[in-house]
């Protein structure tokens, strides 16, 4: 970003006092000078400050704080400064009812400026009664300081790790695995990675655990497929984690941002570990995804649910199923499920899945939801229900085109991003698919994000 744009009302160092009127969807604070928004981190609507200007744009710039003047009843004390530094908890300094409302409002401005459907009712965002420790997956980089090995979390938009050993909104049994798990390591000279020579070898712990079950996953990422004395390691990790089912060895060679590699190799039981959701037993694979925050995934879910209004009749389709979570609960109140997802070891997952909770009615496959429904369409599936749940990027246009030609009495759309929901609902609402109302329930408290259920009803139906 330049910082000589001429004729904006503040210069670049400029120290002034300003207010908080907004906050924007990365948490920062809005502060507008004669019209001109500057984004100012920890800065909460309401609150006045001291600020000094970083950075200008063309038409938005940047400040921070140097003293806050008036404090929002929102405000609460932080619980750990590094979850701020790290990113992991950008909105720990809101009160926890003030983080559901910006959630709903979040979602009401997208819905306004993005969908121009402005007349969808937002419920309150359905939250945790303790917002703190939900977490059941944790993929933590490992680096050495002083000849040891550190876990902790690398500071926002850097590479430089911070160490951490309690992340507050992770299972506390799973911050707990981190650090035995990096001490066993230790203990048998395990090389940390280092990413700016490529060498060394133990790059990422990751620790799964079921929220029901209390079984635990450990996967070790490393460098090389090296990894020694294993004869050692595996019994030592069993031995300080009993909960431990499954120990996997993910090699990444690749000098990458992506933390897990292609090739996995089983140190210990099998590439699963189990859990249960809304009554069915899953095997969730260290590749899977599988959502973080169990109790608000059941919410999430039943919400999903409800709104399919199945009465046993329908054929189903559940698109982006993963592991088949989704797909079970549709396929007890439903005909038939016909499930899709790209990820070919999570459909083999979801048929397992379906198997040993002695589920029939659903078929699985393989393949990018955007070409499969066209080609599910052009043979003829008629769907009376349509189920999505995809990725941030949300639907692609062959998959809303086939959706629609399918003619099914509604659509209902899990969604973890409110833009690409709204811009969705959009181009559903042109072809005479409805929503009237939508739910946020709050998956990752202490975040940004939230997760949103919608009913689209076909009006020509
Ligand atoms: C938000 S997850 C939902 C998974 C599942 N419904 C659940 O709740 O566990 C999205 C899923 O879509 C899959 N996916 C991503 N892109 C896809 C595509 N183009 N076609 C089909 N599936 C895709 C991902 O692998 C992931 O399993």
């Amino acid at each position: 970003m330049k910082n000589n744009y001429e004729g904006l009302p503040v210069a670049k160092n400029e120290i002034l006092t300003a207010a908080f009127e907004d906050l924007t969807s990365e948490g920062l604070g809005v502060a507008k000078v004669d019209g001109y928004p500057l984004f100012v981190v920890d800065g909460l609507p309401g609150e006045t400050a001291t600020i000094k200007v970083t950075k200008l744009g063309k038409s938005y710039g940047f400040a921070r704080i140097v003293e806050r003047l008036t404090t929002s009843e929102d405000r609460i004390p932080t619980t750990d400064v590094l979850g701020t530094r790290v990113g992991t908890m950008p909105l720990q300094h809101m009160r926890y009812s003030a983080q559901l409302a910006f959630k709903q409002n979040m979602v009401v401005q997208d819905l306004k400026r993005i969908a121009k459907l402005p007349n969808i009712k937002v419920h309150e965002t359905i939250g945790m009664s303790n917002p703190w420790g939900y977490r059941n997956k944790a993929q933590i980089p490992v680096r050495g300081k002083d000849g040891k090995l550190v876990t902790g979390f690398f500071r926002k938009g850097t590479h430089e790790l911070i160490p951490m050993e309690n992340f507050h909104i992770q299972d506390p049994k799973i911050d707990e695995a981190i650090l035995k798990v990096r001490d066993i390591l230790q203990e048998y000279g395990i090389k940390p990675y280092d990413e700016r020579k490529n060498i060394g070898n133990i790059r990422h712990i990751m620790v799964r655990r079921g929220y029901y079950t209390g079984e635990m996953m450990i996967v070790l990422v490393t460098r090389t497929a090296k990894l020694f004395p294993l004869s050692k390691i595996i019994p030592d990790i069993r031995e300080a984690l009993p909960e431990v089912v499954s120990i996997v060895q993910n090699v990444n060679p690749r000098r990458t941002n992506v933390i897990l590699g292609e090739e996995n190799i089983v140190l210990y039981g099998e590439d699963a570990y189990h859990d249960t959701l809304l009554g069915h037993t899953f095997a969730i694979s260290s590749k899977s995804f599988y959502q973080i925050n169990p109790k608000q995934t059941e919410e999430l879910y039943s919400l999903a649910l409800e709104a399919a209004k199945l009465t046993g009749k329908e054929t189903v389709v559940d698109a982006y199923c993963g592991i088949g979570t989704i797909s079970l609960a549709l396929a007890d109140k439903a005909e038939h499920v016909f499930a899709m997802e790209i990820v070919p070891d999570a459909i083999e997952m979801a048929k397992r899945n379906a198997e040993e909770n002695n589920i029939s009615n659903v078929t699985f496959e393989v393949g990018a939801a955007e070409e499969l429904l066209p080609q599910w369409a052009e043979k003829g599936v008629k769907a009376d229900v349509i189920l999505v749940d995809p990725p941030r990027k949300g639907l692609e246009l062959s998959f809303i085109d086939a959706a629609v030609e399918m003619n099914p009495d509604r659509i209902v759309y899990v969604s973890c991003n409110p833009s690409t929901l709204a811009r969705d609902l959009a181009l559903f609402d042109e072809k005479g698919f409805k929503a009237t109302e939508v739910t946020p329930v709050d998956l990752f408290p202490q975040t940004l994000h939230v997760e949103c259920v919608v009913a689209l009803e076909n009006v020509n139906k």
